[in-house]
């Protein structure tokens, strides 16, 4: 009856725990992860986890109609808030592309690597084959452990469907860190990823984090109750990249042709059903409130201040009762730029606990207890299942203690029937008081005995007692107690279960970055946000990509960092260029008699139209750069193209990003904000107005060149006084242990800062004033109102040159 009544009882929450139990790595031994994983796949085994996803329908960019979700919502987001990748752009060659092909023999692995990249990028299949060939065959040379199994996405465990979809996506081998990821986060365990910038990261958590989530999803589609992915980023920018790679990589398909909802850039639904949301501004977060935005959505991209107010909502959409992996982009940024909610965020996510006021205080703390109040959570609130877990906890503790008292009296009972040899009467009676003790709780109201049923049962034991005569009998009935005292005992144990976990065991925990500090995995460890976490560190986390060169640009003053930086950007166009030329002439030199094939022509009048120089600025605040834009405009027309990317709410940051991802423009001034984790492709100088904060930083802004299939190298430059060279100096040469080229335009004589500079400026100034005289002569009745027409265009002169 007990077990009946809380089969009942647990019945509301049975389903999901059920699941959960049979999926979730809850334990912090990896073996046991391993184990748990295994019966996942065993669960899920009524839609095979290795099925096939639904094929990635390219032509349904034509037909909509075939990816639309049923529920009637956008299948893809508004095409003019779409970041391009390169499959939808006109494919770009680097300049040395030829030289790539020509040395294909003499490159080590990590070159043969980017090669491969470029190749794909180029939609070169052909030498992309060979690059695969030369790769595998110099990594079995090698004898690395790695190399005996086929080296592809597959091998490392990732399922098959997934496995082709990042192979379409160009990442037709793993990277190292992706290598050397992969298995550790498909075994469950809570893992660090810690390497360099540009080195292949996201996919790295990514593509094995897909791998831990059902597929299809919609297995079990009414029980969605939230996200089984949370990515948490620090920028709006990074989480916009982050939806579309998963999108991307869920198989979804995203075209300029599609229609879109304009307003909801994030409805990413793909096949399948599939799901990923953004919450990165309060935009999305009204539209979380407002409508079935998260409802039934499976990967979650989030800034921690978006994902907290929205759990803070008295009814809030937001629920982490699914939550089966978390990856932490970025965890130094995240702890900076959100000191508060970022902690607040992942207690809530990984413990399914309301955030404590003792380490947020104040609104937030307010506003999350709030939420744990509001949440859909039901290990946070007091529902249903909550209020079955309290009585049921409540019916075993009296259960317990009437058992204690039965035992007791039952004992004295024996005894006193051993004692009298006619001890089984009272051995019944005391297995009859049992029985009616267990039969109890299930009557509605029938919390205690009353003391006629008590009677009544020590009457009908007596009478049995009276009729028992064997010692065979007593026997079976001590055997019958104490099986019923195991059976109490069980139930005792699986209800103190049920309410001790909370109620769902830990999601699996990725922090990954290019600068995760020993600092960060402490606070992870102990805040129980990650256990026994195994560390995937590959090459010299926080270094910068090797092959870039690192410059100073030095100016005498504040008031002339931006005549430097367009005097240093003229100086890297014009050797740019001629490089190019160089290049060109060399390559012509050695197809002189070779018939071009068509391929070639069309890849050299790609050359001809590229930017021959493709730069990010950083300015040192947002103020900074919406200062220093019209200036920087106008100085360099004709030469760069600008975008500016301001970390504002809405669309712009994306269409500024688009502009520059679509080599619309090629330059992209932006904000710190930007320095972490934008994968723009092919940029070939990275430029800081002004010393970077820290070393971090630094290598993260030098981390925007330099990526996988660059093969271009770049220049990070870095535009400081004089005075604050030192510090540049000790930050790249002595911390970062790089070398470091100073340019000091004055002294130099170099560009327009110097002489050039000068003449120019007071020649300009000087032909204003002299036009003025002279129209002061001649044109005494429009004296006045040209005067003034003089006088703007004179001021606005001074103001150019006094900002640069
Ligand atoms: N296996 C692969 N093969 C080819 N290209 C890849 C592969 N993995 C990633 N890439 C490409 O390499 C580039 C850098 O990847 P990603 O942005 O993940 O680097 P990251 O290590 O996260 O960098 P950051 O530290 O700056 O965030 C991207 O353009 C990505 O598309």
């Amino acid at each position: 009856m007990l077990q009946s009544s809380i089969g009942r009882l647990s019945g509301s929450v049975a389903r999901p725990k059920a699941r959960q139990r049979c999926s979730l790595a809850g334990n912090s031994s990896v073996a046991q992860r391993v184990r748990q994983r295994n019966a996942t796949r065993v669960c899920r085994a009524s839609g095979s986890p290795t099925d096939p996803p639904p094929p990635a329908d390219d032509s349904s960019s034509s037909n909509p109609a075939s990816s639309s979700p049923a529920s009637g919502e956008s299948a893809e987001p508004s095409t003019s808030y779409l970041l391009p990748w390169e499959d939808e752009q006109p494919k770009q060659l680097p300049a040395n592309y030829e030289a790539i092909k020509a040395s294909i023999l003499q490159m080590d692995n990590n070159q043969l690597q980017t090669a491969l990249a470029v190749a794909i990028a180029a939609e070169d299949y052909a030498l992309a084959s060979r690059i695969k060939e030369r790769l595998q065959q110099k990594l079995a040379e090698s004898g690395s452990a790695v190399v005996s199994k086929p080296m592809d996405w597959a091998a490392l465990g990732v399922p098959e469907w997934l496995a082709d979809r990042a192979e379409r996506l160009g990442f037709l081998f793993p990277t190292e860190v992706q290598r050397r990821s992969t298995p550790v986060i498909l075994s469950g365990a809570d893992t660090v990823i810690a390497s360099e910038t540009g080195s292949g990261k996201t996919a790295a958590c990514l593509v094995p984090a897909l791998s831990q989530l059902d597929y299809p999803p919609q297995l079990f589609p009414e029980d969605l109750e939230g996200p089984q992915l949370l990515l948490l980023v620090p920028s709006f920018e990074l989480g916009v990249q982050a939806c579309l790679l998963l999108f991307k990589l869920w198989g979804g398909n995203i075209s300029s042709r599609s229609p879109g909802d304009p307003a909801n850039m994030f409805s990413y639904t793909g096949p399948a059903g599939i799901k990923v949301r953004g919450v990165l501004n309060d935009e999305e977060v009204q539209m979380a409130v407002a409508g079935r935005y998260l409802q039934g959505v499976h990967a979650l991209v989030a800034t921690p201040d978006m994902a907290l107010a929205l759990l803070s909502l008295p009814d809030s959409p937001l629920s982490f009762q699914d939550l089966r992996v978390i990856v932490v982009d970025e965890m130094d940024a995240l702890l900076d730029a959100y000191p508060a909610s970022f902690g607040q965020l992942m207690d809530a996510a990984v413990h399914r606990a309301a955030p404590s006021s003792s380490s947020s205080g104040g609104a937030d703390a307010a506003a999350a207890a709030a939420a744990a109040a509001a949440s859909g959570d039901p290990s946070r609130q007091s529902g249903t299942a909550q209020d079955n877990m309290a009585k049921l906890t409540a019916l075993l503790e009296r259960q317990q203690q009437q058992e204690q008292e039965k035992q007791q009296r039952a004992a004295g009972d024996a005894a006193a029937a051993a004692a009298a040899a006619a001890g089984s009467a009272s051995m019944a009676a005391a297995a009859a008081r049992l029985e009616g003790l267990l039969a109890a709780p299930a009557a509605a109201g029938a919390d205690e005995q009353q003391p006629e049923q008590q009677q009544q049962q020590e009457n009908s034991s007596a009478a049995a007692g009276e009729q028992a005569s064997s010692e065979q009998q007593q026997q079976q009935q001590v055997e019958q107690l104490l099986q019923q005292q195991q059976q109490l005992q069980q139930l005792q144990a699986e209800a103190a279960a049920l309410e001790d976990d909370t109620p769902m065991p830990k999601p699996q925990v990725v922090l990954v970055g290019a600068t995760v500090s020993d600092n960060d995995i402490t606070l992870a460890l102990n805040r129980g946000w990650v256990e026994e976490p195994v560390l995937v560190r590959v090459g010299t986390a926080g270094n910068v990509p090797a092959g870039l060169k690192h410059r100073a640009v030095v100016v005498a003053g504040n008031e002339k960092r931006l005549g430097g930086l367009v005097s240093s950007l003229r100086k890297d166009l014009t050797d740019a260029l001629a490089a190019a030329d160089a290049a060109a002439a060399a390559a012509a030199a050695a197809s002189h008699g070779n018939e071009q094939q068509p391929g070639q022509q069309h890849q050299q009048q790609q050359q001809q139209h590229a930017a021959p120089v493709r730069v990010i600025v950083f300015a040192t605040s947002e103020v900074d750069a919406q200062r220093a834009a019209e200036p920087l405009r106008a100085a360099l027309w004709g030469d760069h193209m600008l975008s500016v990317l301001l970390p504002s709410t809405g669309a712009e940051p994306i269409k500024a990003l688009h502009a520059f991802r679509d080599r619309v423009a090629s330059l992209l001034l932006a904000t710190p904000s930007a320095a972490r984790g934008l994968d723009l492709p092919a940029v070939s100088h990275v430029y800081s107005l002004g010393l970077p904060p820290d070393a971090t930083d630094y290598v993260h802004r030098a981390g925007r060149a330099g990526r996988i299939g660059s093969t271009a190298g770049g220049e990070i430059c870095t535009v400081v006084t004089r005075e604050e060279l030192p510090a540049l100096q000790k930050m790249v040469e002595e911390e970062l242990g790089l070398q470091l080229e100073c340019v000091d335009l004055e002294r130099q004589g170099l560009g327009l800062l110097g002489s050039e500079y000068d003449a120019a400026r007071q020649g300009l100034l000087q032909e204003g004033e002299e036009e003025q005289g002279e129209e002061q002569q001649g044109q005494g009745q429009q004296q006045g109102m040209e005067e003034k027409q003089l006088e703007n265009a004179r001021k606005g002169l001074e103001d150019l040159f006094n900002l640069l």
